[in-house]
């Protein structure tokens, strides 16, 4: 914003707000400044200082714009003033003539002498075009920051008129004139056109006051309207660029995806038709963006969670163990046992068989008794761990990354590379709380992949999209910013938690705004993360039809948040303000025959 501030000021150099115009009055109007303008010859240095006493109150202006404005409200001043003093109509033609006339009656009277004889003289010989045409010099040396009279004598302020006033030993009038040669011939009376001479001869001066308002305002009202043609196009312009940076990044992420998409995972029963078949070599168009907006309990909501129970396997007695899910965290150190906790066990509480747990060595004894269900395996910070890790990983259906891992270098080494051989692999893979701080980081880890889901809270995504971007979030549309982040990452599915989940795979949209309750404890992530490991292994194991082609990402992702969501509100219904994450953990059971199971 106050880069656009400064854009404008820097082109808007004599368009004023009344706002600005006042704060500038009130600092020109101050006792030192006066006194500082009426002993000294040179006056950059008070200017200088307008400028910065301005700029304290907000205002960007250079010094050289603060000195032409007073200049220009000096001259509307004494115009007024002299048109007031002929027939009283003129006062309210200055703005602001209270103003100069309560600081300007306490300027010494030689100085006030000194103008009024300019402005006095002005009236006389006043030419129209000459008056104009140095308006207009002064707007266009406003813009460009410039003025080639910027060290004259304080007294030169005022030679509008043609009539050489001596002060200080100096004619103003040979002043300006020097300044002004090139472009605006001495307006001296013997030197100016004739033609001007009879044009104006017979008008009075209220007349030509009047005429030289109009034009001055309406070379304002020109300038304000080019301005804002400006600046719209500009705008469009920038729009048009990023739409385009967008197109590139999503070209880049397919043929990203065409190169890292994995032949399909042997072991993962996965369905290779519900991942999107990207062609690098077809000419991207933008896909059709297509919103579907959910709540639990109207009809349209009723056309996703069908979905999700159609990937949700039976229970029978024809599987074994480890069938229905093997999960594995990824996550758990010395200041965090209680997100992987959270995200294993209810891993298991929403059916997966066996839940594993990879941190760190003095993490796994605290995690391993919060709950005999769970297999922990100390070897995050080993000598070894990638390849520790890597012997599981064809024996896992979904990877859950992050939750209380922690931030050290090397930890998050050790997930990034494991993170590489579990995409090898073709396993679904979750990435939440830390390492979203690695993909912030690196994006590249998983962008493209399309089994991979991000589920950012707000401050996440912000990091993400920022990483991303590099530029600041737009938090007025945090659907329009999911879009983009996705298609950013090449298509990942993205869960923006919040008020409402927003979910997207940058082609299509589904929010999940179930009503849950205002208790925020932490662990509500981790619950969500860990189920969404189990919903995402069901729904790419499922036949393409049970997702009736939908990405199976996005169902798995609506069945998750809608689960979190109902726990959180049964859970609060039972504990208020005490509900923490465990009591949440407790009402999965009956969320899930509630919603998928009734
Ligand atoms: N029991 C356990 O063991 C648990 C362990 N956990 C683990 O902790 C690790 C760090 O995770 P993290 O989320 O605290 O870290 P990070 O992203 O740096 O956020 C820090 C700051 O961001 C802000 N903020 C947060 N959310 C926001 C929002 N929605 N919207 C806006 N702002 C938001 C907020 O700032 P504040 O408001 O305090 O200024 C907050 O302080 C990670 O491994 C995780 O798994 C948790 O799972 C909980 C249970
Ligand atoms: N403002 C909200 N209103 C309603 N539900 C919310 C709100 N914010 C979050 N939730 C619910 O909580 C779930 C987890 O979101 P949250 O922002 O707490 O994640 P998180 O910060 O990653 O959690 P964690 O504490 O595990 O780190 C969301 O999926 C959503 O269901």
């Amino acid at each position: 914003l106050r880069n656009c501030m400064k854009r404008l000021n820097a082109t808007r150099g004599f368009l004023w707000s009344d706002m600005e115009t006042r704060a500038l009055l009130n600092i020109w109007g101050e006792h030192d400044v006066q006194t500082a303008l009426d002993g000294n010859f040179r006056n950059s240095h008070v200017y200088r200082d307008v400028a910065n006493r301005l700029c304290e109150l907000g205002f960007d202006r250079t010094p050289d714009q603060c000195r032409i404005r007073v200049k220009s409200l000096k001259r509307q001043y004494f115009q007024a003033k002299e048109g007031s003093r002929k027939n009283g109509q003129y006062h309210k033609m200055c703005k602001f003539y209270d103003e100069m006339e309560r600081i300007l009656s306490n300027r010494s009277l030689l100085e006030r002498q000194d103008i009024d004889s300019v402005a006095v003289g002005g009236d006389e010989t006043m030419d129209e075009d000459a008056e104009s045409t140095e308006l207009l010099q002064e707007a266009h040396m406003d813009g460009s920051g410039e003025c080639s009279f910027m060290e004259h004598p304080v007294k030169t302020e005022y030679p509008s008129c043609p009539i050489p006033v001596t002060v200080g030993g100096m004619s103003s009038f040979s002043t300006k004139q020097s300044s002004l040669t090139k472009t605006n011939p001495p307006a001296t009376s013997s030197s100016r056109p004739r033609r001007s001479k009879k044009r104006f001869a017979n008008m009075s001066l209220d007349k030509l006051m009047e005429k030289f308002l109009e034009q001055s305002m309406e070379a304002e009202d020109n300038f304000y309207r080019l301005e804002e043609q400006r600046l719209q196009a500009e705008d469009k312009r920038r729009e048009e660029e990023h739409s385009r940076e967008l197109q590139m990044l999503q070209m880049l992420g397919q043929i990203f995806n065409g190169i890292s998409t994995p032949s399909p995972a042997p072991q993962a029963t996965p369905q290779p038709s519900c991942i999107p078949q990207t062609n690098p070599t077809v000419p991207f168009t933008r896909p059709p963006f297509i919103e579907r907006s959910f709540s639990l309990g109207t009809a349209r909501m009723d056309s996703v969670i069908p979905l999700v129970r159609k990937t949700i396997p039976p229970l029978t007695s024809k599987k074994h163990k480890g069938q229905d899910g093997r999960i594995g965290i990824i996550g758990g150190c010395q200041e965090y046992t209680g997100a992987p906790f959270f995200a294993a066990i209810s891993a298991l509480k929403v059916g997966a068989d066996l839940s594993h747990v990879f941190c760190t060595k003095d993490a796994a004894p605290v995690i391993k008794s919060y709950s005999p269900e769970l297999i922990v395996h100390p070897v995050l910070d080993g000598p070894n761990a990638v390849e520790e890790i890597e012997k599981w990983l064809p024996r896992l259906h979904s990877l859950v990354v992050g939750p209380g891992l922690g931030r050290e270098e090397m930890l998050l080494k050790n997930a990034k590379e494991i993170i590489e051989r579990a995409k090898l692999r073709g396993i679904p893979i979750i990435i939440d709380a830390d390492g979203l701080w690695l993909v912030a980081k690196e994006p590249s880890v998983i962008q493209g992949y399309q089994r991979g889901i991000l589920t950012p809270n707000f401050m996440e995504f912000t990091r993400l999209y920022e990483a991303m971007h590099h530029e600041p979030l737009d938090s007025t549309d945090h659907k329009r910013s999911a879009q983009q982040l996705s298609i950013a990452m090449g298509h990942l599915t993205l869960v923006l938690k919040g008020e409402e989940d927003i979910i997207t795979d940058g082609k299509n949209m589904l929010t999940c705004s179930q009503e849950g309750s205002g208790r925020r404890c932490g662990g509500q992530g981790d619950l969500l993360s860990g189920s969404l490991g189990v919903f995402a292994h069901w729904a790419f194991s499922s036949p393409p039809d049970a997702t009736k082609g939908m990405n199976p990402s996005l169902v798995a992702a609506f069945g998750a948040t809608s689960l979190t969501r109902q726990c959180n509100r049964q859970a609060f219904h039972k504990h208020s303000r005490s509900t923490t994450t465990s009591d949440m953990i407790q009402e999965i059971s009956s969320a899930f025959k509630k919603l998928f199971e009734s």
